[in-house]
């Protein structure tokens, strides 16, 4: 670690001489609130020490984000104390909650997107310091100290609409380090990383926690909440269903306290599911450079196709060239036997072919229209939409049969997509397109920020879907999920370099080929 400078923000405030932030202690008890008549959370008791890291967990819609903007002072609480140290504290605004050392990643990261990754991180610094030119060099020089410590190199000139899901986290968190923290709040950061992403986030969380500071960490990754945790929570249905010392748990035991019942793991899928099946989509030599570079292979009736690959890999710009939301620069695509060359998505889902995006919030909600209305968006231009424009009563129920078939917490279809939890977000858009019942689907990270049990749930409706005889692929990070594939492609610089049968497709594996190219594609 890089030791803060003098009279800087990293060494002002709770900081000791060695640069450590004294140990100190955040409870908040008994804490409430509703919503209309919906219990969000419901006297909930945490505690988190200094130099600790507690884990929230939960299903989608258990409480957990509530909580924490309770914390943030960005929601009230109806009852309930917040106490540092064990004196009561008020937190009813986010300048309260930044005062008293609480700093928060949310999982919307509220950046200014035209702005720098440095003008977005002085927003986080003391207010003389947002001032004017004088204070530049100033910005500059602290948000330098930021990145050392971080370990992390913040592309600090580059507007962030610019960067990736990955570099837009940290510029976040850069801008919640640029005041000194007693506690940092992450809701689910690694959500869209790599696994190389998600080790370096664990790096940053290991300085912080040994300098001192209390990490609440909320994450649907279960593997991670071991690793990184010392203590666990779990939220169901807005109350606290139990707290762990993380040493005495395992996978199943916290799936099992998080959905309330055992949840069987993914079982390789046999492979041979669709062996011999008619070709439905073929892709030769597709390429749009630098990020597709040469991209073939089949995909079958009712098979399921998944995708390997590393950020930069050109795994989303493939997705987006199958969608024409792209136009590629040579190559070509046949479905059914004939060429397809699709304008855009339109043009697609007219032809059948689905892509649910990856950056589903921004690419596939409208946040504050119903969630029925959501639930037709993927039909734009199909039958299937004019039909609902003219039958609000058969989509009304449609969206009703969705709601309950993905678990989708709310109550009623007629509320607005942004009053749901983020993981039910995802699932309004993962559920509405598996039900537009394409021929083709693209699913780039399915299960991203959706809870255990749902995950088995879409796992589900993929498979049914495959078996009904749509060609699906599946591009994720979560190598595990991969499971549920026939097949495996890998990835790498813009081309595919091997692909890997159901049974050999592990983690493992997969990684090592992500890398390093074993075998060429058939
Ligand atoms: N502003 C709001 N208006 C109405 N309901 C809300 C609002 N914010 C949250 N809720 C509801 O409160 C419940 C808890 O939501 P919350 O976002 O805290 O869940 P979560 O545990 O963070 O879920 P996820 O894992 O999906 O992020 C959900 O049912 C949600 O729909």
């Amino acid at each position: 670690m890089t030791p803060a400078r003098e009279g800087s923000p990293l060494m002002s405030g709770t900081c000791s001489s060695e640069g450590a932030v004294t140990a100190s202690r955040l409870e908040m008890t008994d804490i409430s609130k509703r919503f209309g008549g919906l219990r969000a959370v419901d006297r909930v008791t945490i505690s988190l020490r200094g130099g600790e890291v507690l884990a929230l967990c939960g299903a989608n819609g258990a409480g957990k984000s509530t909580l924490v903007r309770i914390l943030a002072g960005v929601e009230h609480a109806d009852s309930g104390q917040i106490a540092l140290d064990g004196v009561p504290v008020v937190i009813d605004r986010p300048e309260t909650a930044a005062h008293h050392g609480l700093s928060f990643v949310h999982q919307e990261l509220n950046l200014v997107p035209k702005f720098t990754g440095l003008q977005n991180m002085a927003m986080g610094a003391d207010r003389q310091s947002r001032l004017g030119l004088v204070a530049t060099k100033r910005l500059r020089r602290l948000a330098s100290e930021v990145q050392e410590r971080l370990g992390y190199r913040i592309p600090l000139d580059v507007p962030v609409d610019r960067l990736s899901v990955s570099d837009r986290w940290m510029v976040s968190l850069g801008r919640c380090l640029m005041r000194s923290a007693k506690f940092v709040v992450l809701d689910e950061p690694t959500a869209s990383f790599t696994d190389d992403e998600a080790e370096k986030l664990y790096k940053v969380i290991k300085e912080l926690t040994d300098s001192g500071v209390g990490v609440l960490y909320i994450s649907h990754r279960l593997e991670e909440v071991l690793e990184i945790s010392d203590r666990v929570t779990v939220l169901r249905n807005g109350s606290v269903a139990g707290s762990y010392e993380t040493a005495e748990l395992t996978v199943s035991s916290l799936t099992k306290a998080i959905v309330g019942h055992e949840v069987e793991a993914l079982a390789h899928r046999r492979g041979d599911a669709s062996t011999g099946a008619p070709i439905r989509l073929s892709v030769r030599d597709l390429r749009r450079p630098p990020n597709v570079v040469g991209a073939s292979f089949d995909l079958r009736r009712g098979e399921i196709v998944g995708v390997a690959g590393l950020v930069g890999s050109g795994r989303t710009e493939l997705a987006r060239l199958l969608i024409g939301a792209d136009q590629a620069a040579g190559g070509e695509i046949i479905l059914d036997g004939k060429p397809y060359a699709p304008r855009g998505p339109h043009d697609a889902i007219r032809a059948g072919v689905v892509l649910v995006p990856e950056e589903r919030r921004s690419q596939a909600l409208l946040l504050s229209e119903s969630i029925e209305r959501n639930l037709a968006v993927a039909s734009h231009g199909s039958a299937r939409h004019l039909m609902c424009r003219f039958r609000p009563r058969r989509s009304h129920r449609a969206a009703v049969d969705i709601v309950d078939e993905l678990g989708i917490k709310t109550d009623g279809v007629t509320r607005p997509v942004l009053s749901l939890s983020g993981g039910n977000q995802q699932k309004v858009v993962v559920g509405n397109y598996l039900r537009t019942r394409p021929s083709v689907l693209v699913l780039d990270e399915p299960t991203v920020g959706v809870d255990v049990g749902s995950r088995e749930e879409i796992y589900g409706i993929i498979t049914g879907l495959a078996g009904a005889g749509a060609s699906i692929l599946v591009i994720s990070s979560d190598f595990d999920e991969l499971a549920v594939c026939d097949r495996v492609l890998v990835m790498r610089h813009g081309a595919i370099v091997a692909e890997v049968p159901s049974h050999r497709a592990t983690k493992g594996h997969l990684t090592r080929l992500c890398f390093e190219a074993e075998q060429p594609a058939a």
